[in-house]
C-alpha cells in the first residue's frame, strides 16, 4: 500500500551533491538532490545511462559519502556516524541486490547455504528450516534448497538473490537494475517476486529502464543529468501528473 505523503520517510536527502574526481575535472554524480523515500513500497530511480540512478543508489546503500547535503536514514543523520556505525547499520538495516546475478550468490555454497550465510550476515545466527522453506517457495524456487546456485539460471539466481535480502530481514532492500540482465520470462517472474515484495512493510528501492518495472512502483524518481527532474507517486502517474 502506498503511504500517505504525512508518514515519516524512510530517506530524507537534503541538497545532496556527489562529485566525482578526474583528471578533466569533477564531474557531477548527483546534483543537489532534495528528496524523501517512503518508509513502505517500492521507489523507483529512472532515467537515462549516465543520469545518476546508480550514484543514488550508492548513496542511499551507504557506498557513497555526498560531497554537499545531508542524507537521514530512518531520522539517523548519516554523516554524524564514525565509519564503524555506518557499517553496522548497512548491515543491520541495508540488503543490496546488483545487476548481475552471480554478483549476489557464493557460488561455491548451496542454495540453502546462500540463504543461511545471508541471514547470518545480518546477525541472524538461527535461521529456521521452515523459514527458508518458505521462502523458497514464494519464489518459486522449492526443491532447489541442496542445489549448487551455479545449476541455476540466472533469472532463478537473482530470484534467490531477492530471498537472500529477504533472509537478512532488512528493513530496506536497494537493487541495481535487477531484470537488466535477463531474458523476458526471467525478468517476468523477477517482477512477480518485486510486486510481492512491495507489498510488504519494507522500503525497497531500484534503479531501472525496464518500463514493466517502472509501471510497478509507489514512486517514480526521474533523473536526468544527475539532477531530479520528477518524481511522480502512484495515483498522480496514473492521472499523468508528475511533481517535483
Ligand atoms: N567512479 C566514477 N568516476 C567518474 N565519474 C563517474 C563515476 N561514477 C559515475 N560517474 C559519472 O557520474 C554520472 C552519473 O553516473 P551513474 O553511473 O550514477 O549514472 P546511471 O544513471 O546509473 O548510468 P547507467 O544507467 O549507465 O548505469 C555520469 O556522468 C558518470 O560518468
Amino acid at each position: 500500500m502506498p503511504e500517505s505523503p504525512t508518514a515519516t520517510p524512510a530517506y530524507r536527502l537534503r541538497s545532496v551533491c556527489v562529485d566525482y574526481p578526474t583528471p578533466a575535472g569533477p564531474v557531477s554524480g548527483a546534483r543537489d538532490i532534495t528528496l524523501d523515500i517512503p518508509s513502505t513500497g517500492m521507489t523507483v530511480l529512472a532515467g537515462p545511462s549516465g543520469s545518476g540512478k546508480s550514484t543514488l543508489l550508492r548513496v542511499l546503500g551507504l557506498f557513497e559519502r555526498p560531497d554537499r547535503g545531508t542524507v537521514e536514514l530512518d531520522g539517523t543523520d548519516l554523516a554524524r556516524l564514525s565509519h564503524r556505525r555506518r557499517r553496522a547499520l548497512r548491515r543491520g538495516r541495508i540488503s543490496l541486490v546488483f545487476q548481475n546475478p552471480v554478483d549476489n550468490l557464493l557460488p561455491q555454497l548451496s542454495v540453502a547455504g546462500n540463504l543461511r550465510a545471508a541471514a547470518e550476515s545480518a546477525g541472524r545466527h538461527r535461521y529456521p528450516d521452515d523459514e527458508l522453506g518458505d521462502v523458497l517457495e514464494d519464489l518459486g524456487l522449492d526443491g532447489t534448497g541442496e542445489w549448487s546456485v551455479t545449476a541455476l539460471s540466472g533469472g532463478q539466481q537473482q530470484r534467490l538473490a531477492f530471498g537472500c535480502a529477504l533472509a537478512r530481514r532488512t528493513p530496506v532492500i536497494l537493487a541495481d537494475e535487477p531484470t537488466s540482465q535477463l531474458d523476458d520470462t526471467s525478468a517476468t517472474r523477477v517482477l512477480d517476486v518485486l510486486r510481492r515484495l512491495a507489498d510488504r512493510d519494507l522500503t525497497v528501492v531500484v534503479t531501472s529502464h525496464d518500463g514493466r518495472l517502472i509501471d510497478l512502483a509507489t514512486r517514480v524518481v526521474r533523473l536526468r543529468d544527475g539532477a531530479l527532474h520528477a518524481v511522480a507517486d502512484e495515483a498522480e502517474a496514473e492521472k499523468g501528473h508528475d511533481t517535483v
